[in-house]
């Protein structure tokens, strides 16, 4: 790729998030990820090209030395910097604006540095799976926390019932981020159990919120954009799916060929988040393995639970955002003690990693937490840094991308479909795997609070009789 003759023509708006807006190329398999900044922090100074550069290459050396050897080498594509020239990026910025939904206009692309990280479209399955021609399709899934907390730090005994996502849902819904509530529960999801993985996956496929996204040759066909723009009508997907499931058969149709056809997707779907080379062996997290606000049967909820093949993408995730054993509420002690540390030592910094560099030292650390606090401020970083690369694992996407093959070409990563018998290779990949600031501790700290205290005035109203003074700390 010549950096420096860059067509605008060749790219198109490809999605975004929060912090970042992805371009696609229109033949290539590769997308330019570029940092965003609120609209309105015009004097911003993170706008200088060097500052930019250094947040960008952070992101790359985190997601390369930290989370790849945690998550699993397949699994993460950490992608390389590049310098692109202004003129294409001002176009691109241009090109794209009216393709942005609504919601996310809030913030700006980043106009001003000419860095993106550049990153295989991970929405396309890698050349060697298949011929450029054949037609792909992918599911991605941002699946959050998978877990119950089991920490002793906890205050509000609903918190080792109810798993965060769920009751997100409710502030979610008051303060207008959605307007319908979300069935999915991650805990069904991260269960093992075919069947809880089933109706985690139907629930995702009935609101998908923005936890799942379906592409047709890297085009966004189905999911929600925001609320006001959603591509959420099941009958156009089930127009989308049934080539891919019933190449040579027209015959299937009605409720019973929707439900035949999301069946097979959703089958497709299970097998590549359980597939292990060793599936023998398996990961349950301590704690409660279901949530109480689950809709699914609670005969099913209690008995289903198979654990999760340990090294299939599902386990590695979840094993990373265990690594948040503290809960926030044992974790926010921690973070004010290297606060303090660092108001009276603030040269401290670096030397404690606080902004990286995020290399092998910064991961050895991670991995040899000491078990008991003994008060210093070494202990209190480290799990800082923990409960930072926990957050990461719990805002994460999975990418699933496949593609139909003939039977005299089946590559290592392949699955037959038992009723149609149609073949398919497949890719799975984890993205979005940006180091979450230290800054933002506080925030998580309230916000947890928030989530809670809203559930259970929204639920259980006066029943509950916990003390509340712990959430009410000021921060
Ligand atoms: O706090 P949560 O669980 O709401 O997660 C935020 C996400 O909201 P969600 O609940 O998934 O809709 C939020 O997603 P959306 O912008 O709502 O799509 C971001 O991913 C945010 O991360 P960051 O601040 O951009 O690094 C996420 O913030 P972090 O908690 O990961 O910092
Ligand atoms: N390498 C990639 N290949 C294909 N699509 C991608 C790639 N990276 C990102 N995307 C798409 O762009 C969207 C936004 O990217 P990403 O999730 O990294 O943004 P973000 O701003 O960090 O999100 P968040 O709101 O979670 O912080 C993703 O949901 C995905 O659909």
């Amino acid at each position: 790729m010549e950096l420096d003759q860059m067509d605008v023509n060749e790219w198109k708006y490809h999605g975004e998030g929060n912090k970042s807006l992805v371009v696609s190329h229109l033949q290539r398999s590769q997308v330019f990820r570029f940092l965003k900044y609120p609209a309105s922090d015009t004097e911003n100074l993170c706008k200088t090209a060097r500052n930019a550069f250094i947040h960008v290459q952070k992101i790359v050396d985190f997601s390369k030395n930290v989370m790849k050897p945690l998550l699993g080498e397949n699994y993460v594509h950490h992608g390389v910097v590049v310098q692109l020239p202004l003129e294409f990026v001002q176009s691109v910025c241009l090109k794209v604006q009216q393709e942005r939904p609504e919601s996310r206009c809030d913030k700006m692309m980043d106009t001003f540095s000419g860095y993106a990280l550049c990153l295989p479209n991970l929405t396309k399955l890698p050349a060697f799976h298949f011929s450029e021609k054949q037609s792909s399709l992918c599911i991605e899934i941002k699946p959050k926390c998978g877990f119950l907390p089991f920490s002793r730090h906890v205050s509000r005994e609903t918190k080792y019932r109810v798993c965060r996502f769920c009751m997100h849902q409710h502030l979610k819904l008051a303060n207008g981020k959605w307007h319908r509530m979300s069935r999915y529960c991650p805990l069904d999801l991260f269960s093992g159990s075919k069947q809880r993985m089933s109706f985690a996956l139907k629930n995702l496929l009935q609101e998908p919120q923005n936890n799942l996204k379906i592409f047709k040759n890297g085009t966004l066909i189905y999911g929600c954009k925001d609320e006001k723009d959603s591509l959420q009508d099941l009958n156009t997907l089930i127009h989308h799916l049934k080539p891919y499931f019933y190449p040579a058969n027209g015959l299937i149709s009605g409720s019973h060929g929707t439900r035949t056809v999301l069946n097979e997707l959703i089958h497709v779907i299970t097998v590549a988040l359980l597939n292990a080379t060793d599936s023998r062996r398996k990961y349950i997290p301590e704690g409660r393995t279901y949530c109480e606000a689950s809709t699914l049967h609670r005969e099913i909820l209690r008995k289903g639970i198979s654990g999760l093949p340990k090294d299939c993408v599902l386990s590695k995730i979840l094993q990373a955002q265990t690594l948040d054993n503290l809960d926030i509420e044992g974790l926010y002690p921690l973070y004010r003690r290297v606060q303090q540390h660092l108001e009276e030592f603030p040269e401290e910094r670096t030397r404690l990693q606080i902004d990286g560099p995020y290399d092998k030292s910064f991961l050895e650390k991670l991995e040899n937490v000491q078990p008991e606090d003994d008060g210093t401020v070494e202990y209190a970083v480290q799990k800082v840094h923990q409960y930072r690369v926990a957050m990461t694992a719990k805002d994460c996407s999975i990418m699933i991308a496949f593609s139909p093959c003939a039977e005299d070409e089946l590559p290592d990563s392949h699955l037959v479909i038992p009723s149609s018998k149609s073949r398919f290779t497949y890719s799975v990949s984890i993205l979005d795997l940006d180091p979450k600031p230290y800054e933002n501790i506080p925030h998580q700290y309230k916000l947890d609070g928030k989530i809670v205290n809203y559930f259970l005035k929204k639920t259980l109203g006066k029943q509950e009789h916990e003390d509340c003074t712990l959430v009410l700390h000021s921060v």
